[in-house]
């Protein structure tokens, strides 16, 4: 066997194998990371950041290299795609056709990571976990085009083998040469049939959208998986008292929303560019998560003072929401956050509206118990309902952190019913439809006897469970697949 890769018979594995170590890794990288900036950085600077000395010299094809930079910073250095490729593109000048194409290259290599190292695997004499970052990169970036885009086989190996050379990594050619080209000689849906068998989804995500389906998993499972796996269109929300969804349709070109009275759906374009997202009257929300926001001002309290709890605000999406109603019924907001910067986003986003931002933990805010009308736990959460907004999230997930974070989310709960007066009502809510998150914690709380649960369905669209709970779908909604969950303190 020449060129460091394997011939196609040698290559092919009996079984399928499960996705590679890839979070494992990430965590081991990210734990890396963590010691040597906190040697090197004082403290308070945040994620690395894309630097143009780092650049690796030019292929003549900016869409490529611009996915390319992205991929590697992303799975070496822990970046986000969706901040590191739109400051690339923008700052390379990158549009039109070669921006959507750069785009799709960059999000659908870091969706169908965990499916691209297998075939890459299959066909390398070199374990996955053993390849240079960079190389890696580039036969990812290939292996994507091959597989997903249909891109004419020797424009993907010749561009890929040409990123490796650019990354200085001259002695590799010949090895990504040969596993992409290995990987051609293989009909493309023989190995998706054998390595893409849930929408490039790893397992245990599997497993928890079927439990969290129920009964409804043996005919939905797919959908589900499928609409994960689509890019989502944005959602706006026109801020009440602002601007009605109505005229934010209007002036921005979109839609109204089906299910917030706030909502306007935003096919193309970049939101951020719209002057009335630049002004505070309209951000940009998932419609669930505007649902969950009015849920809160809504349900019927007895005697409402107006004294309103948001427990853990940042980055200020619902508190924003909340503050714009509450300025209308004449409430006030406290929004809570643990993190210093995520509260400086909280106040940048709420403006002028009645919201007292507090940096503090939300299990011991030092605030007066059983004193609020309403206070909302939206609760910090594996995110596994909003995959579809981080392409590489599902590989760098693990089971493990819904169980780190289990404990947090009863406690915040906990909390929260402490703060709220008898008769308060308490909003529990994830972007996360995994059970253990959802249900797990309410029922917990429920079994300590000093709440009741109400129906929360009346708040949401239909088709959202058998409640009393409310879990939304991106397959059945067009949401994030949001969770929320209403309780009153007895008294
Ligand atoms: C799911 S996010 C909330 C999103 C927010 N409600 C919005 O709509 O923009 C959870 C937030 O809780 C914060 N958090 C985590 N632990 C916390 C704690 N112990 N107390 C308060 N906030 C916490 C996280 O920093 C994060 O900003």
């Amino acid at each position: 066997m020449s060129g460091g890769f394997r011939s196609r018979a040698a290559g092919r594995r009996q079984e399928p194998k499960r996705p590679t170590g890839f979070a494992e890794q990430q965590k081991q990288q990210k734990q890396q990371r963590q010691q040597k900036q906190q040697k090197k950085q004082p403290e308070g600077t945040g994620r690395q950041r894309y630097s143009v000395k780092s650049r690796p010299a030019s292929i003549g094809d900016a869409p490529r290299e611009a996915a390319f930079e992205t991929v590697l910073r992303v799975t070496r250095d822990g970046a986000f795609a969706n901040l590191t490729l739109p400051g690339l593109l923008r700052e390379r000048k990158i549009t039109g056709r070669d921006a959507a194409f750069a785009t799709e290259l960059t999000y659908g290599t870091l969706r169908t990571m965990g499916v691209l190292d297998e075939v890459i695997g299959a066909n390398s004499s070199r374990p996955v976990a053993q390849i240079n970052p960079e190389v890696l990169a580039a036969l990812r970036l290939g292996a994507y085009q091959v597989l997903y885009m249909r891109v004419e086989n020797h424009a993907a190996v010749d561009t890929s083998v040409r990123l490796v050379e650019a990354a200085n990594q001259d002695k590799a050619k010949g090895f990504a040469n040969g596993v992409l080209r290995s990987i051609t000689r293989t009909p493309v849906e023989e190995w998706l049939a054998k390595f893409d068998r849930n929408h490039a989804h790893p397992e245990w995500i599997v497993k928890s959208f079927a439990a969290a389906l129920g009964d409804a998993a043996e005919a939905e499972l797919d959908s589900a998986l499928k609409a994960d796996s689509e890019r989502p269109i944005v959602h706006l929300v026109a801020r009440p008292g602002e601007i009605t969804a109505e005229e934010l349709a209007l002036t921005t070109g979109g839609r109204q929303g089906k299910y917030s009275p706030y909502a306007v759906y935003l096919e193309e374009g970049d939101p951020g560019q719209l002057q009335e997202v630049r002004d505070g009257l309209a951000g940009v929300q998932d419609e669930g998560s505007q649902l969950i926001a009015r849920a809160l001002a809504e349900v019927p309290v007895d005697n409402d003072q107006g004294r309103w709890l948001d427990l853990c605000a940042g980055p200020g999406g619902k508190a924003a929401l909340t503050g714009a109603i509450a300025a209308i019924d004449g409430a006030h907001v406290d929004a809570v956050e643990v993190a210093p910067h995520r509260a400086d986003l909280i106040r940048k986003a709420v403006g002028n509206l009645p919201v007292t931002v507090k940096v503090a933990d939300g299990r011991d805010p030092g605030l007066e118990a059983g004193s609020y009308d309403r206070v909302l736990v939206d609760a910090p959460c594996s995110g596994l309902g909003a995959l579809r907004r981080r392409p590489e999230a599902r590989w760098v997930k693990t089971e493990d952190d819904i169980a780190e974070l289990n404990t947090l989310q009863s406690e915040l709960l906990a909390s929260a019913v402490n703060l709220a007066k008898p008769g308060g009502v308490i909003v529990y809510s994830t972007c996360s439809p995994d059970v253990r998150e959802t249900r797990g914690i309410v029922d917990k709380q429920k079994a300590l006897g000093n709440v009741e649960e109400l129906d929360a369905r009346p708040y949401a669209m239909d088709n959202v469970g058998e409640g009393p709970s409310v879990q939304m779908w991106p397959h059945r909604h067009g949401t994030d697949a949001m969770f929320f969950a209403v309780l009153r303190k007895l008294p």
